[in-house]
């Protein structure tokens, strides 16, 4: 049977930087092995929500309440090391160590524990984001940013996580690179039957790739339907404003082609 990544649940969840909201307390249940997007302006504090899965907030200096489980274990019961060696975390700034080879940087957790990371299951890593086995012994530098991209959604995978957490994670690539690499998500997401969720500023790509699609707005959330939904215009004021954009470009680009 296909695995399937654990449900999320947050309880009260809400979070303060000092006398700033940057997520009023609500209560949100993500489905074990779906691909949640969630979109917003900038500060509506979707980067706060998603370390709060992995506690990163709580090195910021968050001001924390409620509670957030992933498969009915609350997080603040898992020491931080353990927790975030079960979630995959992928940023815009991929974040590689520049010293360490390609295969290295994927091999880190393992290193870490004091434990080998074998070649064939480093090239298995590689092979997973659609990049040659031979690269592994490659720096990070002799590499293009989405390939440095993809290596990073590698290395945030080697330890086999059940739950993926993109923060803006295709933001720095170009168009085509970022569309490939999105794609790709998607069907790693699939294949491995992962709990993902994935922050961006790009309606279109949340529409696109997405089961459910979140919208935040000042630390609130004020839409939260399916792409079809959202796509024809029924889920609310908020999201409906954001979703115009790409329909308008969408209608645009077509008129220009007549
Ligand atoms: N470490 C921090 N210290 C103080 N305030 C913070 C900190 N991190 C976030 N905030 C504040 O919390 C609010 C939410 O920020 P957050 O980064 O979660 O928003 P976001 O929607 O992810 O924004 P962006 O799309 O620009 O990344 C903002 O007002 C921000 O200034």
């Amino acid at each position: 049977m296909k695995p399937t990544g654990p449900e999320i649940r947050f309880v009260g969840l809400g979070r303060r930087f000092g006398e700033t909201v940057a997520v009023e307390p609500l209560d949100l249940t993500i489905a074990g092995g779906s691909f949640v997007a969630l979109v917003g302006a900038s500060g509506s504090g979707k980067s706060t929500l998603l370390r709060s899965i992995n506690r990163l907030d709580e090195a910021a200096g968050a001001i924390r309440s409620g509670s957030v489980s992933i498969g009915g274990i609350a997080v603040d019961d898992i020491p931080a090391s353990e927790l975030r060696r079960g979630i995959g975390y992928v940023f815009q700034s991929v974040g590689l160590f520049p010293h360490m080879t390609v295969g290295e940087n994927i091999a880190i957790g393992r290193r870490i524990r004091g434990e080998r990371m074998p070649e064939n299951e480093i090239a298995g890593q590689l092979e997973l984001v659609d990049l040659p086995a031979d690269f592994a012994k490659r720096m990070p530098d002799a590499l293009s940013g989405g390939q440095q991209q993809r290596v990073g959604v590698a290395r945030a995978l080697a330890e086999r996580p059940q739950v993926l957490l993109l923060d803006e994670p295709f933001g720095a690539l170009d168009p085509i690179t970022r569309d490939a690499l999105a794609r790709r998500v998607r069907a790693i997401h699939d294949r491995l039957g992962l709990t993902t969720i994935l922050v961006t500023h790009d309606m279109a790509e949340a529409l696109l790739l997405a089961d459910r699609v979140l919208v935040m707005d000042h630390g609130r959330i004020v839409a939260d339907a399916a792409p079809r939904e959202l796509a024809a215009g029924r889920a609310g004021p908020a999201a409906e404003a954001l979703v115009a954009v790409p329909r308008n470009q969408a209608r645009r680009l077509a008129d220009l082609a007549r």
